[in-house]
């Protein structure tokens, strides 16, 4: 079986797959400082509970990683316990589908060129990947399913941490969908600014691409609070939650020569 590890730098994913048969995923928090023996702890207990034996059919692991301190204990897991070298998007010796077109010398986010295979061989070229991690990204992807660039915005969660950072007198907010614009207390008004506010990000951004790439685009939302956003609004052509996993499932595939 395959194991693959998409770490973010707020939450780290894994996901077991059977050949092309998804199995489970688990979510973690992202913390260097988490050791392989730690890691395996976790692992293997949840594994047992899906009736997955406690790893020892877990032969394959891929990592995509936005935290690259913590590539090193994933590695150290995957040797230790799965008995296999991971592979590591970004790496020399893990090969894309197609290259990505970007300023020379310039580095991608691995889960942002995930999320362009995933994409593309979901819908197709010209497409647009709108991505609500810790960072709000949006991915373009050509007709030959190349990453030609996109947009990188403060996350959602972080523009509520940031407010309440800087400024004495407003609290810490979780975000929801506001009945209206015009809030009448400190929290709703907060709640407004970042929902009505990230609901006119992504539409304000979607169409500005349009217009510079000047042709219709699709676009797909993933991450954490991708279905916030796509309550009864027209933004997303689809959510996908699983989209950064099964890019990585692919990337998988097509580096063993098995196809993309
Ligand atoms: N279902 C959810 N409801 C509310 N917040 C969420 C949910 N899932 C994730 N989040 C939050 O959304 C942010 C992005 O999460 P995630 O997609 O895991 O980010 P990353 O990939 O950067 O680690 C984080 O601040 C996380 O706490
Ligand atoms: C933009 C990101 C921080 C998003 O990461 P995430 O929110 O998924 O943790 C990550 O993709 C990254 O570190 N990118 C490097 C620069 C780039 O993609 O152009
Ligand atoms: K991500």
């Amino acid at each position: 079986m395959l194991l693959c590890i998409d770490c973010g730098n707020t939450n780290t994913v894994f996901s077991v797959w059977d050949g092309s048969t998804f199995r489970a995923t688990w979510r973690i928090a992202t913390d260097h400082r988490r050791t392989a023996d730690e890691y395996f702890v976790w692992l293997s207990t949840l594994m047992a509970l899906k009736g997955l034996g406690v790893g020892g059919q877990i032969r394959e692991a891929i990592i995509s990683s936005t935290a690259p301190r913590v590539v090193f204990n994933l590695r150290v897991l995957c040797n230790r316990y799965f008995d296999c070298r991971p592979l590591v998007v970004g790496k020399p010796d893990c090969g894309l589908p197609v290259a990505p077109r970007v300023d020379e010398g310039t580095t991608v986010g691995p889960d942002r060129l995930v999320n362009t295979v995933a994409g593309f061989e979901r819908h197709g070229g010209d497409l647009i990947v709108v991505d609500f991690g810790t960072a709000t990204t949006f991915d373009v992807v050509d007709t030959d399913g190349a990453y030609i660039g996109g947009v990188i915005a403060p996350g959602v969660n972080l523009s509520l941490e940031a407010l309440h950072m800087a400024a004495a007198a407003l609290p810490h907010v979780d975000v929801t969908k506001p009945q209206g614009v015009i809030g009448t207390n400190t929290v709703a008004c907060i709640q407004s600014g970042v929902y009505w506010g990230y609901i006119g990000l992504v539409e304000g951004i979607v169409r500005q691409i349009r217009m510079e790439r000047d042709r219709p685009m699709k676009v797909i939302a993933t991450g954490g609070l991708a279905p916030l956003f796509d309550l009864g609004f027209d933004l997303f052509d689809k959510v996908e939650d699983d989209l950064t996993m099964h890019g990585l499932r692919l990337i998988f595939d097509y580096n063993k020569g098995l196809g993309a």
